[in-house]
This record gives C-alpha cells, sequence and structure tokens, in this order.
C-alpha cells in the first residue's frame, strides 16, 4: 500500500534527526517540508511566535489542539520545564499513530499525552478523566471552523483562569473568521494580531494571542 506523506515525514525524521533531540526532530520537520512535501505544520516561522509566547506564559498545563504529526507538540514540549504537561487530541488515527512516533522519538513523551477523539467530545473529559484543574496555555491548530465553539466550550467546562493564553494558528489562511469576530468582541479576551507567513510559503498568514481576563 502506498505510503502516506505523513509516513514519509517519519521516516524523514527517523532517517535524519538525532533521538532525544527535540530541535532537531524540529528542524528536520522543517527541511523536509520546505524542500520536498509541504505539510500543515506550524513551521519555523510562526514556531518562533509560539516559542516566544509559550516561553512568556512559563504554563504548567497546556493544550493542543490538532496534533497531526506532532511538530508543534515537541516545539512546544522542548521549552516545557520538566513537571509541566501537554495534552494534545487529535482526531484522525493515523495522524496519532505518526505523531506518537515522532513525540517518542523526540524524548519528550513523558511531557506529552495525545487524546484521541474530536475535541468537542474530549474537552469536557479533561478535568475528571484528565486530572485537568485550569488550563495555562491553548493552541488552537484544529479545524479553523471549531476555534470558537471549543473556545466556549473550554470556558463552560471551567478550564479557563485569568491569565490563560490561548493561540490561534491560521487567523489569514485558512482563516478563521467566527473565532476572530468572536474573540476581538468579547470583553472577557486580550487580543494581539501576530502577522506572517504560511508555514513554508510566501503566503500571508497571522496569529492571534487571546489572554482570558477572567
Ligand atoms: O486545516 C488545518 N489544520 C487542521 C486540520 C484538521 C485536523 C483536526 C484535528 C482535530 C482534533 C480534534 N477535533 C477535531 C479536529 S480536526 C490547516 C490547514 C492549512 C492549510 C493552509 C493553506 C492551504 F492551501 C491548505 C491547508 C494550514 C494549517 O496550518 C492548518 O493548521
Ligand atoms: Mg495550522
Amino acid at each position: 500500500m502506498d505510503q502516506s506523506k505523513e509516513q514519509r515525514i517519519l521516516n524523514f525524521v527517523l532517517q535524519n534527526a538525532v533521538r532525544g533531540d527535540p530541535q532537531s526532530v524540529v528542524d528536520t520537520i522543517d527541511k523536509y517540508c520546505a524542500q520536498k512535501e509541504w505539510a500543515m505544520n506550524v513551521g519555523d516561522e510562526k514556531g518562533l511566535i509560539l516559542d516566544k509566547i509559550l516561553e512568556e506564559a512559563k504554563p504548567s498545563t497546556s493544550l493542543e489542539l490538532g496534533t497531526y504529526c506532532g511538530y508543534s507538540a515537541v516545539r512546544m514540549a522542548r521549552l516545557l520545564k520538566p513537571s509541566a504537561r501537554l495534552l494534545t487530541i487529535e482526531f484522525n488515527p493515523e495522524f496519532a499513530a505518526i505523531a506518537k512516533q515522532i513525540i517518542e522519538f523526540a524524548g519528550v513523551q513523558e511531557k506529552v499525552k495525545i487524546l484521541e477523539g474530536p475535541s468537542e467530545e474530549i474537552i469536557p473529559q479533561l478535568k475528571k478523566k484528565h486530572e485537568v484543574d485550569t488550563l495555562d496555555f491553548v493552541f488552537l491548530d484544529h479545524w479553523k471552523e471549531r476555534y470558537a465553539p471549543d473556545t466556549i466550550l473550554l470556558q463552560e467546562c471551567g478550564l479557563l483562569r485569568k491569565g490563560t493564553v490561548i493561540l490561534a494558528d491560521n487567523v489569514v489562511c485558512p482563516g478563521a473568521p467566527e473565532f476572530i469576530n468572536y474573540i476581538r468582541n468579547n470583553s472577557h479576551f486580550e487580543c494581539t494580531n501576530y502577522p506572517s507567513h504560511l508555514e513554508y510559503m510566501k503566503v500571508k498568514d497571522a496569529m492571534e494571542k487571546a489572554v482570558f481576563l477572567g
């Protein structure tokens, strides 16, 4: 059976990155996707914005929606303190299986837990089933039309606290107009836009940071 693009990315990591070195895994995926096959990782340019905002937040408990191959999970986990945890939700089982192997190869599996299923099913389970109190950091990178409803769901489930940082990828390309409209007109959030480019392309994109004010 023909290999998937995601399997080719995994194989390239296994053959070219350094086991236990998350930076080499991030750099190797960026090299493959810039030179061989485009893929929807947050990438190196937006990745630096993610790094900075994550380092400022110093989160103990982080949530990512949209694991894909695990690029941003590895990128975030490499900056987390040893006791910090990242939960990442992926609904595509093939992607989750690839991400698991990439996360383990990078050596960050102690900090990262992949939860398989749709975000609207898993978010309500986070407190009781996954022992989450509140979230310090949320990275939105899944279906763009789920950004707004899942932000509302996170609030309804009591998972946001005063100061929780939400960072959304792709608010220009492919775009998340409902989310932008919702979050910028909501007095409970303080928003900042970070213009950038679509991963591995010259196309304009941006990230949006929204701090929950309680
Ligand atoms: O769709 C994107 N990302 C989400 C994939 C959907 C995966 C999901 C995960 C999950 C987990 C839980 N519940 C439900 C879901 S649904 C995406 C697309 C582009 C792009 C940009 C220009 C193009 F021409 C073509 C694609 C770029 C990006 O950076 C992306 O993130
Ligand atoms: Mg994205």
